[in-house]
């Protein structure tokens, strides 16, 4: 008899079911597998009465030549500080964000027999699943497509949706716009961090880039304690979240406690991933953050990862060590080794990089 799946699986993605979405669409009756009470109640959730700002980081400002160094020094601090910012006056062209939404939304009414068409396979990160735990053996309270979406050649076209038809095409223009958005952010990081400008968009040129999308239904019972996604840091180098509607739901971990995060209309949220939190040599840093879902409405998400490495090494920048600068506090590890000790780890609900501290 084969065991299930989810037991053998090296990753932490399981197929998504009718039992699951039945459980979605009724949240009336919530599934054992979903009830995480303990996990939810583990560290306070700031309240709505708490002033705090999730710093806010500016493109136009940092393009002005007479606000620029100022708005680094905003953006070094919201990396070194938070791990994540709101990124207002992006400059990603608004037809082509349109486009990435409407299929979005289009492609997670479509019935779930048209979904399960890319199905995440046995072993598979790439399609449409959800995230469950090792750790508990419990269930993500959403619904997610992963692709691999550059370099182009590595796309597994199989796993992209036909349906809506136009997805493809959103998802390719949106693939690019984000990317180079990615590296222009990555230059101001450098001036900020001081390395040359090089050597950071070089650990980031011509690497992968892969692309999550969420949803997560409401679930009428909050106080049945459901997670949108578990408490984890990102693993590969830089993310960027684009909010598909207003629904909240990321909260950001700082100093023990859960900061909801307000999105701002129009705005990407940025954050800092493992691997560059490796780069900088623990300068930015990589923060934990999870989602609970609304009770009302939907949430939907579309998240980006840019991988990076250093002549497929995962280590600190050179520059930063060198000439007796600093001691570097992550050990040097090959790309594919980093990779697959990530999944592992992001299964037993443990953070891999913690093993690679000195
Ligand atoms: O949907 C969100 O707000 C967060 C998603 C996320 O953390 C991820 O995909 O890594
Ligand atoms: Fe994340």
């Amino acid at each position: 008899m084969k065991t299930p799946t989810y037991i053998e699986k090296l990753v932490n993605r399981h197929e998504i079911t009718d039992a699951a979405v039945s459980a979605f669409s009724d949240s009336a009756q919530i599934p054992e597998k979903y009830i995480r009470t303990e996990e939810v109640l583990d560290g306070v959730v700031v309240g709505e009465d708490e002033r705090y700002e999730l710093p806010v980081i500016d493109m136009c400002r940092l393009l002005d030549p007479e606000l620029s160094a100022t708005e680094i020094q905003k953006l070094g601090a919201a990396c070194r500080n938070w791990g994540f910012f709101q990124l207002t006056n992006h400059g990603v062209e608004e037809a082509v964000i349109r486009e990435m939404k409407d299929n979005t939304v289009e492609f997670f009414s479509l019935p779930l027999e048209s979904k399960r068409a890319v199905s995440v396979r046995d072993n598979g990160f790439e399609g449409f699943g959800h995230h469950y735990s090792r750790a508990n053996d419990k269930l993500d309270w959403a619904e997610s497509v992963i692709l691999l979406t550059q370099p182009v050649e590595a796309r597994n076209m199989e796993m992209w949706p036909r349906d809506p038809p136009t997805f493809k095409h959103a998802l390719d223009k949106y693939s690019v716009e984000t990317r180079n958005l990615a590296f222009q952010l990555l230059s101001f990081m450098a001036a900020d961090l001081g390395v040359d400008k090089e050597a950071l968009l070089g650990a980031f040129t011509g690497k992968r880039q892969s692309m999550a999308i969420h949803y997560y239904p409401p679930c009428r019972q909050l106080e049945k304690k459901v997670i949108g996604i578990t408490p984890h840091t990102d693993g590969l180098g830089l993310t960027l979240l684009l909010h598909v509607d207003d629904t909240p739901g990321l909260q950001i971990r700082k100093d023990g406690r859960w900061f909801p995060v307000r999105p701002l209309p129009g705005a990407f949220v940025i954050n800092i991933a493992d691997i560059l939190d490796v780069l900088t040599n623990g300068a930015y840093r990589s923060v934990e953050h999870r989602v609970i879902p609304d009770a009302e409405r939907g949430r939907t998400t579309v998240v980006l990862f840019q991988e990076a490495d250093v002549e497929g090494m995962v280590m600190p920048l050179p520059e930063l060590l060198m000439k007796g600068k600093g001691q570097p506090r992550y050990r040097s590890i090959e790309l594919d080794e980093y990779i697959k000790g990530n999944f592992r780890a992001l299964a037993d609900g443990t953070r891999f990089i913690d093993s690679l501290k000195i």
